[in-house]
């Protein structure tokens, strides 16, 4: 399948900053979008059904799946998670750029139904800090965390399918290795379709 306009897709171990970096990443860049998932799981703390994610139940999740509305879904830490055609088709398909803030598995169903889309995958710079910060966010019950460092081991595995690799370390740099990625993509994009006005576009030029 293809639609004019990029895809980026950003997975990471739960707890690496994928959230925060790609919140900072839109705020910087307009003509990014951000898919919303769907989710069986339930909703946390400020959570908003549509801002977040839509949250819905097993039995209408699974609906949705068997009507073949997914593009792709996946079981993330024992909860179902899936990029609805409906959140992401109309935008790509009028060449907007699209960012889905996904796991692995989905990534990997995403780059075989669109080839072209950019696999971005978040690392943290240390186990300890990944474990630092799933505890500050607030996971503290330790089974919890337990199970997202082990998932997180699986996860990592996954990185070397990944066309990049952020670290994030120091955040400033990490968004500022994102914003490259976008960038430079915008460039290759309009470069291939050999269009100097896309060129211009992409580079912000008059
Ligand atoms: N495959 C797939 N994974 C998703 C989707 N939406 C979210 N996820 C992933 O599900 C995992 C759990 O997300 P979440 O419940 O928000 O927990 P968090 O990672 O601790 O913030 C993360 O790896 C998300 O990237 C989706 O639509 N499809
Ligand atoms: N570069 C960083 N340095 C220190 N803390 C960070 C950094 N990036 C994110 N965090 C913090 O780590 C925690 C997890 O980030 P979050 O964006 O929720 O992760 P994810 O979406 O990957 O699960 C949050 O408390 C966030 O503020």
């Amino acid at each position: 399948m293809e639609y004019p306009g990029n895809l980026f897709v950003v997975a990471a171990p739960s707890g690496a900053g994928k959230s925060s970096l790609v919140k900072a990443l839109l705020e910087l860049d307009s003509k990014l979008n951000v898919s919303i998932s769907h989710t069986s799981r339930a909703p946390r703390g400020q959570e908003q059904h549509g801002r977040e994610y839509w949250f819905t139940t097993v039995d209408e999740f699974r609906t949705m799946a068997a009507r073949d509305e997914f593009f792709e879904w996946a079981e993330v830490h024992g909860n179902l998670y899936g990029t609805s055609r409906a959140a992401i088709e109309a935008r790509m398909a009028h060449g907007e750029d699209v960012v889905l803030e996904i796991d692995f598995q989905g990534a990997l169903q995403i780059k075989q139904l669109f080839p072209y889309a950019v696999l971005i995958f978040i690392l943290p710079p240390s186990w300890e800090e990944l474990e630092q910060r799933l505890t500050r966010r607030g996971d503290t019950d330790p089974a919890v965390i337990a199970q997202r460092m082990s998932n997180a081991r699986l996860e990592v595995a996954q990185a070397q399918n990944f066309d990049f690799v952020v670290v994030n370390a120091v955040f400033d740099t990490a968004v500022f290795d994102l914003k490259s990625i976008v960038h430079a993509q915008r460039l290759k994009y309009a470069a291939q379709r050999r269009n100097r006005s896309a060129v211009f576009r992409a580079l912000e030029l008059p």
